[in-house]
């Protein structure tokens, strides 16, 4: 008989969305360093990159005619512009990953989580919404950054509750306070999404060899 070409489970989509600042891509950086069963999703962006970002690692950097390009081609999942510039999730590494069963994690807004979530994939998706302890505090985590403009701290600051907003649409809501606490929570959902039994196809295959063992004992 052919060998299953089928994975052995499928793959989870884990999709985390917070304000600008709340703190999601150090908790994803640590959710990749601790678990190698799982790959990020590296969007192309419009943006321009910050001290440190490298091409192809944090985002592919592109420019706005390339971007529009890859929409037109539909080359990615989803996509949304967000503080004015443009972001989008590439479609074929995801599509890869799926066919072999590896999960994918994704940094991106609310729009991209919505578009996601209703996509054909939708089913696959886990979502985590990240929030501030505070407002305060998540203005004092955007500055503590040293990364952007006065100008856009105050942008990403106007539009925080706009992105709060959305927080019920998700599966998963945390406040991130303590780092180690938020990741280990992240890591503990991540753990107990792969055990539901629908993501466990192996599972019919298994049940069956225990009804024969159990038919040949009796
Ligand atoms: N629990 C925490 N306590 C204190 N500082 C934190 C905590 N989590 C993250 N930070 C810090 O807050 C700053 C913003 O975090 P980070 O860049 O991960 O946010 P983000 O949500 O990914 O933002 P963006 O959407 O702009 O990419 C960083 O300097 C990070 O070290
Ligand atoms: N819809 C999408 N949103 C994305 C994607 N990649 C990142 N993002 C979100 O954009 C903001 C700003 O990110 P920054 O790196 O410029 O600070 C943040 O909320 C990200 O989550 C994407 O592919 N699609």
């Amino acid at each position: 008989m052919a060998a299953l070409s089928a994975p052995e489970r499928r793959g989870l989509l884990v999709i985390l969305s917070s304000p600008s600042g709340a703190g999601k891509t150090t908790i994803a950086r640590r959710l990749l360093a601790a678990d190698p069963a799982i790959r990020f999703s590296v969007s192309a962006t419009t943006r321009a990159p910050r001290p440190g970002e490298v091409d192809g690692r944090e985002y592919h950097f592109v420019t706005r005619p390339a971007f529009e390009a890859m929409v037109e081609r539909g080359e990615l999942l989803e996509h949304a512009e967000v503080f004015g510039n443009l972001y989008g999730s590439p479609r074929l590494p995801i599509e890869l990953a799926m066919a072999d069963g590896r999960d994918t994690l994704f940094d991106i807004d609310w729009q991209g989580g919505q578009q996601i979530r209703n996509s054909a994939l939708g089913r696959e998706v886990v979502s985590i919404f990240i929030l501030p302890p505070s407002m305060a505090e998540l203005e004092r985590r955007l500055r503590g950054r040293g990364q952007d403009s006065e100008e856009v701290i105050a942008g990403r600051m106007a539009r925080s509750m706009a992105e709060v907003s959305h927080w019920a649409e998700y599966d998963y809501v945390l406040v991130n306070r303590d780092v180690d606490e938020t990741e280990a929570r992240v890591r503990h959902i991540v753990e107990v999404e792969r055990l539901r039994r629908e993501r466990q196809p192996w599972l019919n295959d298994f049940v069956r060899s225990l009804s024969r063992e159990f038919e040949a004992a009796q």
